[in-house]
């Protein structure tokens, strides 16, 4: 399997009856590395939770290589090759580290879980400990393995550094770095540490309020305090 491109039209989305994503419009090609920037609370997750089919959506268009991924319920955007790594490190804490990878081989053979030793050489030390008994930075190579097995073609990672430390999120945004160079998926990022974000992405997309507002590549970004300023705020 390859590399999805992703095309958003017209994107309402939100929770019961507050609107949160307002028009949204975007297009990643296949194998490209977006970075989804913008302050607390303009919808940065909300956009990734709507693509993995887990809010309300009032209209607009998903797109995964042309597959209207509106028409299916989250599991079946998972076959169809939609990997998502949520903020709260989804992992089942009563299982073993393997267990935790088991499940996310889908139909592949279990010896297939070595790719995510490869990536995490950490995770196979770990791989008798319960997921409960994992530092933050390791459950999040958790999360990250286990989907990565299940080989997606379009991958979101949301705030995958978040309250890690600084030698663990070198080593995970050095994975995700090597993942996305193999050129097999496409990689769209929520992260609040703009030079890890810049490192990584070979475009930038900024929302304010719902709204995408600023769309561009990392280095015209760092070429213009003034709109990081306004839109991501002083301290970055
Ligand atoms: N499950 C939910 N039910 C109702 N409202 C929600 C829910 N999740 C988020 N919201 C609201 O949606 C808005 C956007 O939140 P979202 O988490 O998408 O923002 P974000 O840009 O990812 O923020 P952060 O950077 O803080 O994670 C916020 O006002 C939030 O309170």
């Amino acid at each position: 399997m390859s590399a999805a491109k992703l095309e958003i039209t017209e994107l309402t989305a939100g929770y019961g009856q507050t609107r949160i994503l307002e028009g949204i419009s975007l297009s990643v090609p296949a194998a490209g590395r977006t970075a989804v920037l913008g302050r607390n609370g303009v919808g940065k997750s909300t956009l990734f939770a709507t693509i993995a089919g887990q809010t309300r959506r009032y209209g607009g268009q998903i797109l995964m290589d042309g597959q209207d991924l509106t028409a299916m319920d989250g599991s079946a955007r998972a076959r169809a090759g939609l990997g998502f790594v949520p903020q709260n490190r989804a992992i089942f804490k009563s299982l073993t580290v393997e267990e935790n990878l088991f499940a996310g081989l889908k139909e592949r053979p279990r010896g297939d879980i070595e790719e995510a030793y490869a990536m995490f050489p950490r995770l196979k030390e770990r791989r008798r400990n319960m997921g409960g008994q994992l530092s933050g930075g390791e459950q999040q190579m958790l999360t990250t393995a286990r989907t990565i097995l299940g080989r997606p073609r379009l991958l979101l990672l949301d705030e995958p550094l978040e309250g890690l430390a600084p030698v663990i999120c070198d080593e995970l945004m050095a994975a995700f770095t090597e993942l996305a160079s193999t050129g097999r998926m496409t990689v769209l990022l929520v992260e609040q540490r703009l030079k890890a974000a810049f490192d990584f992405a070979d475009h930038v997309v900024i929302l304010e309020r719902g709204k995408v507002v600023w769309t561009g590549t990392p280095g015209d970004l760092q070429e213009d305090p003034e709109t990081v300023n306004r839109l991501l705020g002083v301290g970055h």
